[in-house]
């Protein structure tokens, strides 16, 4: 099963699990009701659109089923089956927010069905959270254990026979454009309502334990190892970092995509030296580092990949602290104020203050970016610590991009 079902899951877990004709996916939406629509009229396949100077077009056919999130009833029966193995979830950083009693939320929806899965028999399942989030896996756990704490038995159930898996997924796969059809038309011959465009790189590392067992991953390259830390700090501070950092950076001076941001020279130098910054807290051989970082150039400036900054951007207050806080607070303890960490908090905040901005916590950052000696403020929303420490807060203030007021999109 999969909850969250968009481009990613498409790009990523549903292509994983192509090569394993055994295993099927009932893909669930949370809200919206136009993708399951479309790709149930299309039996679930949809075409995975590969630009580049060979541009490939494959069609997947993983997904069995495909459901709206309004169809709880079904949500819950697949829950409930013990036919079910595996779980994934997209739900964005922000959707792994601890359920609120009365709230509709993709953790509630999770910790309901489990629920109903434990009246059921309380078959074996495995956890697999795929967002780009630091420790996901203890972090979906902690929401279990949170949410369950006053049901004595469902919580020992959940411990014994509910495993949640760490994960690092990468594969660079934009919001969807109109023009993506004809492409799709053009290069399969049928007509896709809903192709999704993607690189061909992609990643997928996990640790844990699948007691109901799994598709054979493997077989598309997914990497089993016992622990995914050093993984996920490559991912998400050299990647998610540097997309981050082109988002913001890359707005305020007038850039559109990350192709357009890593083709300007200023914001190629603050990458590498971001890079520069974050290589001396990860334990990667140098050698492999540099490989790595001369691939996501590559990537970031692949041809016919539109990835919109402005869609980078979205949800900042929670991307920020999982892609750069580490480096800053590491830097910060050896008594450094790193630039290109600044740079980004700078234009952030001048995002906050100039854009239409989509964030959770959109209206208290607004109204803080808006209000007098913001820099201190929004440091503090983010972080007490850094929002205490004068010297970041002075350089922050000094970096402030100026740019012209009014929406930039
Ligand atoms: N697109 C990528 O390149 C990429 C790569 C790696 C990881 N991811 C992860 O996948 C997530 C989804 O990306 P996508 O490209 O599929 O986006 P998308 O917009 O196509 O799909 C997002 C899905 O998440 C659901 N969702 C959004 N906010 C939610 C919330 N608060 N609670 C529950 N569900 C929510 C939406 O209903 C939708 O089903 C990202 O947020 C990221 O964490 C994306
Ligand atoms: O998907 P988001 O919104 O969490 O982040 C935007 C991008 O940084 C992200 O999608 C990357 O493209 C992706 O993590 C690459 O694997």
């Amino acid at each position: 099963m999969h909850l969250g079902l968009g481009s990613f899951h498409r790009s990523h877990q549903a292509w994983y699990t192509e090569c394993d004709p055994e295993w099927g996916i009932a893909a669930h939406t949370f809200r919206n009701t136009a993708l399951p629509r479309a790709l149930t009229e299309q039996q679930g396949a949809y075409t995975l659109l590969l630009p580049g100077e060979e541009a490939k077009a494959e069609v997947v056919g993983s997904i069995s089923r495909a459901h709206a999130g309004a169809e709880q009833e079904r949500w819950l029966a697949d829950l409930a089956s013990p036919d079910v193995a595996v779980v994934t979830t997209t739900v964005t950083e922000a959707g792994y927010a601890a359920p609120v009693p009365g709230q509709d939320s993709a953790m509630q929806r999770l910790v309901t069905g489990l629920r109903e899965r434990y009246r059921a028999g309380g078959a074996p399942l495995t956890l697999v959270p795929c967002d780009n989030l630091p420790g996901n896996g203890g972090v979906l756990r902690d929401v279990l254990r949170t949410a369950a704490r006053d049901e004595h038995r469902f919580a020992e159930w959940l411990d014994e026979h509910v495993t949640v898996v760490s994960t690092v997924v990468d594969r660079i796969t934009p919001a969807p454009t109109s023009a993506d059809r004809a492409t799709a038309l053009a290069a399969t011959g049928l007509r896709d309502e809903v192709p999704v465009v993607t690189e061909p790189f992609a990643e997928w590392v996990l640790a844990g334990e699948f007691p109901a067992g799994r598709p054979r991953w493997e077989q598309r390259g997914a990497r089993f190892v016992d622990d995914v830390d050093v993984h996920q700090k490559r991912k998400l501070w050299f990647l998610n970092g540097a997309h981050t950092l082109l988002a913001h950076a890359g707005l305020a001076r007038g850039r559109r995509t990350i192709r357009e941001a890593v083709d300007d020279d200023v914001l190629l130098a603050t990458v590498q030296q971001w890079w520069d910054v974050a290589a001396q807290h990860i334990a990667i051989e140098p050698g492999e580092l540099a490989e790595y970082r001369r691939r996501l150039l590559e990537r970031f400036a692949a041809p016919g990949i539109e990835h919109r900054l402005a869609q980078i951007a979205c949800d900042g207050s929670q991307k920020i602290p999982a892609r750069l806080l580490p480096v800053l607070r590491a830097e910060r303890a050896a008594g450094r104020v790193p630039e290109p960490a600044v740079t980004v908090l700078a234009a952030w905040q001048s995002h906050l203050r100039h854009d239409d901005v989509r964030d959770p916590r959109a209206a208290e950052l607004v109204e803080l970016a808006r209000s007098r000696g913001p820099t201190r403020r929004l440091l503090l929303a983010l972080d007490q610590e850094l929002g205490a420490d004068d010297e970041l807060v002075a350089a922050v203030e000094d970096a402030l991009p100026t740019r012209p007021t009014g929406p930039s999109r």
